[in-house]
């Protein structure tokens, strides 16, 4: 049965509206299953419709053609008008219909408050006491002040117990005193610090009688409230142009023996009294939840992005017509060749697949923090930290491929910035460094899993929890023709494998005679390759669940084919670690090159509807080719005529140098 696609209308360019007939199921209800719930894929489309009707929001000129300061102007222009209508446009106390407002208005090219939202206020909720909550939190949540996160350093950012930024207690006057004793030491890196934030939670090295405590967070006031000036002892500024996201301004931050009063450590979890005796926290990274909530929530918002660069791809393919098939007399649509398919739809799977355990890290985030401002319990973080950060890595490595794959599926208009691809990819890709560089965060989680192997090892496989409990099990022999299961089965072998080689390796260099820091970096390759591995895993085993659990069953059965082809993508993606032993046979990776080739085929007619299901309305796409009446050529013209350069037939630079070079080669 043929459903309506939601995004057909008159006049739309016919090569995709045939596309959009033959979606087997309804666009709005796959949106339900993408953004968690009815409520948001309605209240999505409600906010873009209602933000359409508001012409101050409207970008004033295409966004890439803006330089660095209207970037910056822009951006923080349309904060202002945001502002005014806040409430009339969105559940202010719903973060997802904030987020979804915020990127339709702003795009991703940052602005003032892009970490005052992500880091600044969530951190003082992770980590204020009440008193502090009370004094911090209403103002920050209003806007009165603007806050950001400032830990990373020019000279160290992966290292944190290296920070040189200190705190030193002074008992006498109950201050701390920050400061910058070195070039290396200025804070450098952190979003929306340069010129916007008056306020900052900084991450700084707390000394109490000449003994370091390692890093802590402080609330710090850095401009005044009135005139927005650098209070005196604080050097502010913005670090310049970046691959991405110029419209924010990233900065740096040195202290000149900045005083700040005891109160303003904050000090849910530990804390320093009057004399100067420290409070121990519950669990020694406490600190660092601010850093565990974006990574919890970086699987989802990088599936959107991956949506967001392939729905411009995608819908691009149907109207690009060119080359043949079987009849010579009329050019395909690209979307018809297999090579484009294979480029394009694994990546749609990926995209729906991060998103869906991206749900449950949240979920499992949102958990943590209740009990740990309940009760102090602090058990689930050790977990969530492998997770989320084997996650971050492998899911911002993934999309960033996917995103150029998708640019280079739009052929040379990809490279045009009307694509807006290179835009979403400089984005997407800063996700590979921030929160963590990726391989240390892939280091992070190989820790995990050489201590689960060393715990299966002395006879304590009782101990692993849920996730890693294959690491005492999987060596199954599995026939590939029963289904997702045996597909979960052949992977945990794989990743089983990978995890208890490298630990024997990392155990040998030990035994062997080196240290344990030595060993670690002589095995750090095959280290990360097994935390792949088990990250993929988890990935497959949510996808899994969460296309169980759907109960529309024509939402269900698309699902089912892309998750069909993601199974088989992935499993042949990893194929050398099975055939290496022999636990693969090359009949088994025949049957699953064939299955991934039908899986192809059985997505096509639903490929638009796949990704308009996204539901990203025009604004928020801000590509020519991603339009969603796929007028593409005129406006692609259209936008070219806009740019600044064909302000005038003759440019003043051509005046100025080339005309008389072209005039003396003439003498
Ligand atoms: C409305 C909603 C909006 C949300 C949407 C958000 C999504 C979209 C965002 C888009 C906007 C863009 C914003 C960009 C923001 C960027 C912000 C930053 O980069 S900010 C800057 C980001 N900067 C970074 O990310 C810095 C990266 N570096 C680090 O995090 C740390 O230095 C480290 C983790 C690598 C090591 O730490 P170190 O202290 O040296 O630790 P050792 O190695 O010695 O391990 C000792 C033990 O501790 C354990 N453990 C460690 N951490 C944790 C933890 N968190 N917990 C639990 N345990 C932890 C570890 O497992 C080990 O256990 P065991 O094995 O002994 O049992
Ligand atoms: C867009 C963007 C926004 C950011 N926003 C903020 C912010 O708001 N606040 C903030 O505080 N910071 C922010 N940062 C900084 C960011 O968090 C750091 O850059 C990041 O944590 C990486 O640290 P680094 O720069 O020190 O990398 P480095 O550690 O210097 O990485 C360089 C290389 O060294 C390798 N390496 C380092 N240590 C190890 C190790 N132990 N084992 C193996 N390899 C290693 C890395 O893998 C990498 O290949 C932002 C960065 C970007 C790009």
């Amino acid at each position: 049965m043929a459903f309506l696609n939601k995004e057909i209308r008159d006049g739309d360019n016919q090569d995709l509206t045939e596309e959009r007939r033959t979606a087997t199921f309804d666009t709005d209800k796959m949106a339900e299953v993408i953004y968690g719930s009815e409520k948001l894929a309605r209240r999505r489309r409600e906010i873009s419709h209602a933000v359409s009707r508001i012409p101050e929001l409207a970008d004033s000129r295409p966004l890439p053609f803006l330089d660095r300061f209207e970037k910056v102007t822009e951006g923080t222009r349309k904060l202002s008008v945001l502002d005014r209508h806040l409430a009339e446009l969105i559940d202010v106390n719903d973060n997802g219909e904030a987020l979804h407002l915020y990127h339709e208005v702003m795009g991703m090219e940052g602005h003032p408050l892009a970490l005052h939202e992500v880091m600044f206020v969530p951190a003082l909720i992770g980590q204020a006491s009440d008193e502090q909550y009370e004094k911090w939190l209403g103002r920050a949540k209003r806007r009165e002040i603007i806050g950001c996160y400032a830990q990373t350093e020019l000279g160290h950012g992966s290292n944190l117990r290296k920070l040189e930024t200190t705190a030193t207690y002074t008992p006498s006057t109950q201050e701390f005193i920050l400061h910058t004793p070195t070039i290396t030491a200025l804070k450098w890196w952190p979003g929306a610090l340069g010129k916007s934030s008056n306020y900052a939670v900084v991450v700084a090295d707390l000394i109490i009688k000449d003994k370091s405590y390692g890093p802590h967070p402080f609330i710090v006031q850095l401009r005044d409230e009135k005139t927005h000036q650098p209070l005196p002892g604080i050097t502010v500024g913005d670090i310049g142009p970046k691959m991405a996201f110029n419209g924010g301004d990233n900065g740096y931050l040195g202290f000149d023996n900045f005083r700040i009063p005891r109160e303003n450590l904050l000090n849910r979890h530990s804390r320093v009294e009057a004399d100067g005796t420290y409070v121990r926290p519950p669990h020694a990274k406490i600190g660092h939840s601010a850093m565990i909530r974006v990574r919890s929530h970086m699987a989802t918002g990088q599936g959107w992005l991956l949506g967001h660069a392939l729905t411009i791809a995608i819908r691009y393919s149907a109207v690009r017509i060119q080359g043949f098939l079987e009849d010579k007399s009329h050019e395909v649509k690209v979307l018809d060749y297999q090579t484009q398919q294979h480029r394009l739809f694994p990546a749609i799977a990926r995209a729906y697949a991060f998103i869906f355990c991206g749900f449950e890290t949240i979920r499992l985030y949102d958990q943590l923090i209740l009990d740990m401002n309940s009760n102090g319990n602090t058990s689930g973080m050790a977990d969530l930290h492998a997770l989320t950060s084997g996650l971050k890595s492998v899911v911002t490595h993934f999309v960033g491929q996917g995103i150029e794959q998708a640019r280079m599926a739009c052929g040379g208009h990809g490279y045009s910035m009307a694509s807006y691809i290179s835009e979403i990819y400089g984005v997407a890709i800063g996700g590979c460094t921030y929160e963590g560089e990726n391989m240390v965060m892939l280091l992070q989680l190989a820790r995990y899993l050489v201590k689960s192997v060393e715990l299966v090892k002395s006879g304590k496989a009782n101990q692993l929890g849920p996730m890693v409990a294959y690491l005492a099990v999987a060596d199954h022999k599995v026939n590939l023709a029963t289904g997702p299961d045996s597909y979960v089965k052949m992977f945990q072998y794989i990743s089983k494998r990978q995890s208890w080689k490298a630990t024997e390796k990392f155990l040998k260099f030990m035994e062997n005679g080196d240290s344990r820091d030595v060993a670690w970096n002589k095995t750090a390759v095959e280290l990360t390759r097994a935390s792949r591995l088990h990250t993929r895993l988890y990935i497959m085993e949510t996808f899994i669940r969460r296309v169980e659990s759907v109960t529309d069953i024509p939402v269900k059965s698309a699902l089912t084919d892309l998750l069909n082809l993601h199974l088989n993508y992935e499993l042949l993606d990893v194929a050398s670690y099975a055939l290496e032993d022999g636990f693969m046979s090359s009949n088994q990776m025949d049957f699953i090159k064939n299955q991934l080739y039908s899986s192809l085929e059985k997505i096509r007619p639903n490929a638009v509807s796949l990704v308009d299901s996204f539901q990203f309305s025009d604004m928020q796409l801000r590509s020519v080719l991603g339009r969603r009446d796929g007028h593409v050529y005129q406006n692609l013209f259209d936008w070219a005529k806009s740019s600044p350069l064909n302000k005038t037939d003759v440019l003043p630079s051509v005046t100025q140098y080339l005309k008389p070079m072209m005039e003396k080669a003439k003498l």
